[in-house]
């Protein structure tokens, strides 16, 4: 490329349309996050991440004689992977979760014979795996880091409660357990996300869905995207009373720090999953009766918008949500990839259905002719 060409850098791909997807869109008038036609705020009200994992792979939500069918295939793979339960105990226990759920995924891609296969059926079922193993690593993985053995699950619990199960040998409330589904629910998909986009990258390559899963799990542990919802609790945490928000957040942003779970780089009035995540924190508030937590909550969120106009996105609520549920901080980002592991792999099934390798260009400006020394 010559200096007197000068193509436009579209830096960081702001406002590029990569490609066509119909797996979901945000329509904009209304500010609805939409899954296959349906509002994603509404699906979290009255179904599954179970049906949701259905509706994103196979298009429409599933009959009963599907949804049975479906969720028996995942009941049948839902004991952790000895593989990964040997590999899992190697590991110290303060290793970060992120980096545990990345190896452990590659591990799976590593011992199933069919990974080199990549038609629909072979990925169907392999994505089925993943969708029945990744919780139960999770669970596992909370554990570990108490020295206490993994609990087997249980086949006659639905991933959400059976994530309860496996984690504390205790399921709770019915209103506790929907306030995490919905979580689920909202994490499942959202568009050309950096986490999506690099699974497709990966796929577009004609590499297998563990490769892509994998590498799709190292795109969601940075704190600008799915590594905000650990990041918001560790704020919360520092921020000792209401009072102190306004103050700590003027410091923050003095220093040039970003406020976690805060902003959002496609929604410019608020993010559409906000509402449905506030009510599901405000359940599990009321459950747990941490209302200071809430008022500290509020007060980060009015110091954000009173300094710098900016709106929370879905990791705000979902962190202290989480928190209250009785996670381990720093799992909360490992329960986003157990649940984005729906539509990274409906994204993964779109790519490879017409597919074009993935290799933008880039503006050279290094040095040029330099003779050798
Ligand atoms: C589920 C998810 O993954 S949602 C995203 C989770 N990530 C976070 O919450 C991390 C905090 N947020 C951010 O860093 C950003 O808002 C992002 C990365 C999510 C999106 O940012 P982008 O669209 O790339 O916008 P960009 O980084 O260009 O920011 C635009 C301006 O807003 C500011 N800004 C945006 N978000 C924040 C924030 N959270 N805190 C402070 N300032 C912010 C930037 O500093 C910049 O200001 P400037 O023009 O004065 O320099
Ligand atoms: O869309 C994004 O860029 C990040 C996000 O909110 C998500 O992946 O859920």
């Amino acid at each position: 490329m010559t200096s007197e060409q000068s193509p436009t850098v579209h830096k960081g791909l702001v406002g590029v349309y990569a490609d066509t997807t119909a797996v979901s869109t945000i329509d904009e008038p209304t500010n609805t996050l939409i899954y296959r036609g349906y509002p994603a705020a509404q699906l979290a009200e009255r179904y599954s991440i179970e049906h949701i994992a259905y509706l994103l792979w196979y298009g429409d939500l599933p009959t009963a004689a599907e949804f049975d069918a479906f969720t028996s295939r995942i009941r049948a793979a839902y004991r952790l992977d000895p593989a990964v339960a040997d590999w899992l105990a190697t590991t110290r226990p303060d290793t970060h979760p992120m980096d545990l759920l990345r190896t452990a995924v590659s591990i799976l891609g590593a011992t199933d014979s069919s990974t080199p296969q990549l038609d629909r059926d072979t990925t169907l079922a392999q994505a089925t795996r993943l969708l029945a193993q990744m919780p139960a690593v999770v669970a596992a993985i909370q554990r570990h880091r108490h020295a206490q053995p993994p609990i087997p699950a249980d086949p006659g619990l639905g991933i959400a409660e059976n994530f309860f199960h496996m984690c504390f040998d205790d399921i709770p409330s019915e209103p506790m357990v929907r306030a995490f589904e919905t979580s689920l629910i909202l994490y499942a998909e959202h568009g050309f996300n950096a986490s999506t986009f690099t699974a497709r990258v990966v796929t577009s390559t004609l590499a297998d869905l563990y490769s892509a899963i994998t590498a799709a799990i190292g795109a969601l542990k940075g704190p600008l995207h799915g590594g905000a919802n650990e990041a918001v609790m560790y704020m919360l945490q520092q921020i000792d009373s209401p009072e102190a928000a306004a103050d700590w957040v003027r410091r923050a942003l003095e220093r040039k720090e970003r406020i976690m779970g805060f902003g959002h780089r496609v929604y410019k009035h608020g993010d559409s999953r906000v509402p449905a995540m506030e009510k599901a924190l405000k359940t599990v508030v009321a459950e747990r009766g941490a209302t200071d937590l809430l008022a500290r909550y509020h007060a980060v969120q009015d110091a954000v918008y009173q300094a710098k106009q900016l709106l929370p996105n879905l990791d705000f609520p979902a962190g202290p949500a989480y928190y209250l549920m009785g996670f381990d901080i720093p799992i909360f980002t490992p329960i986003f990839a157990m649940a984005r592991v729906t539509g990274w792999v409906a994204h993964v099934l779109e790519q490879r259905a017409d597919n074009a390798l993935i290799r933008p260009l880039a503006v050279y400006t290094g040095p040029t002719s330099r003779p050798l020394p």
